[in-house]
């Protein structure tokens, strides 16, 4: 289907750590969203007369409100103050679901109609995780399958080295943020670091030794000493990044 309205999505992540969500329908696509509601940190009210098993069975957390009962927009108000972030329409009612994005209007939710896209505000895109690795695919509604299998794709392609690598650049870019004061520098040295081939390291399985003798390197720079600390004498990035492609084992190079 076109997405008249739809003519550039923005694609956005968010932080739904302790956000009100609402889900109305209790079918396979409300558990689906959800779980992925739930995953992200949300305290998630779901309203409808029936459940699937899934559903029911994550009744019990406790960021999980169950209502058992049809659509009312007195849900809004029952709210009070406190209003939901997201909205995600999930009935298999065509009419009910509409009427849900009419009410919404003006609520300051974002919407989500599972079976009317040109009525939303959100979609959601297939998504493939690895640690702090997001990768999520969209086709703006154009071909869900599409998305879902472009994103397998991905999933086959982007392994679980993927996690390893990410949480040590976010590990030493906190490092190199604090110590290295000199902007250009630090920036220098975030680049480099992607040229040097970790990945290949991960696999090969010399990836902690080489991880143990960079970071040991690393703190007898000179940046690492607390008394030159916001001095203008900078030594060259250059060194780091000496250390950095110095392999450890796997063949020479
Ligand atoms: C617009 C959007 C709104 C939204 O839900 O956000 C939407 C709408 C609709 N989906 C429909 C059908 C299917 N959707 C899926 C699967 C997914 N659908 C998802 C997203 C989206 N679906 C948004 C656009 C995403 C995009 O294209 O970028 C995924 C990616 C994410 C998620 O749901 O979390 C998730 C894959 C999760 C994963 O990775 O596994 C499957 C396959 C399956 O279930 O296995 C089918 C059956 C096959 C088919 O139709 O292709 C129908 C027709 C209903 C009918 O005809 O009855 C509509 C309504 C319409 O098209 O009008
Ligand atoms: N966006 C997506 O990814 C997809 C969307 N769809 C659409 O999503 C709709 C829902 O799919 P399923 O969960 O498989 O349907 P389903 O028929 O299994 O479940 C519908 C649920 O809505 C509840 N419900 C019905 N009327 C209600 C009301 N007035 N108030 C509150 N709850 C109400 C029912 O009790 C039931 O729990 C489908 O009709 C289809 O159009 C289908 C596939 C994928």
């Amino acid at each position: 289907m076109e997405l008249t309205n739809w003519q550039y999505p923005y694609p956005i992540m968010m932080n739904l750590a302790g956000s009100k969500c609402l889900i109305i329908g209790g079918g396979p696509i409300a558990e689906r969203k959800l779980r992925s509601l739930l995953q992200a940190g949300a305290e998630v009210t779901v309203v409808s007369p029936t459940f699937t098993t899934g559903i029911l069975a994550m009744e019990p957390q406790p960021n999980v409100i169950v209502k058992r009962q049809t659509y009312d927009p007195s849900i809004w108000a029952a709210h009070g103050e406190a209003r939901f972030v997201l909205v995600i329409a999930a009935t298999n009612d065509a009419r009910v679901n509409r009427q849900i994005a009419m009410d919404a209007n003006g609520s300051g939710s974002l919407v989500n109609i599972v079976d009317q896209p040109e009525l939303s505000s959100f979609i959601l895109p297939s998504v493939v995780r690895r640690g702090k690795l997001v990768i999520t695919v969209s086709t703006g509604g154009a071909s869900p399958s599409a998305a879902r299998k472009i994103a397998k794709e991905l999933d086959n392609a982007y392994g679980d080295e993927y996690e390893i690598y990410l949480d040590f650049l976010t590990e030493t870019r906190l490092l190199i943020q604090n110590h290295v004061k000199d902007k250009e520098a630090r920036q220098q040295l975030f680049k480099e670091m992607l040229a040097w081939d970790l990945m290949r390291y991960i696999r090969e399985g010399t990836f902690e030794a080489w991880k143990q003798q960079f970071t040991l390197a690393l703190h007898h720079t000179v940046w690492m000493q607390p008394q030159v600390q916001g001095e203008s004498e900078l030594p060259s990035w250059s060194f780091i990044n000496e250390i950095g492609q110095q392999r450890i084992g796997g063949g020479d190079e």
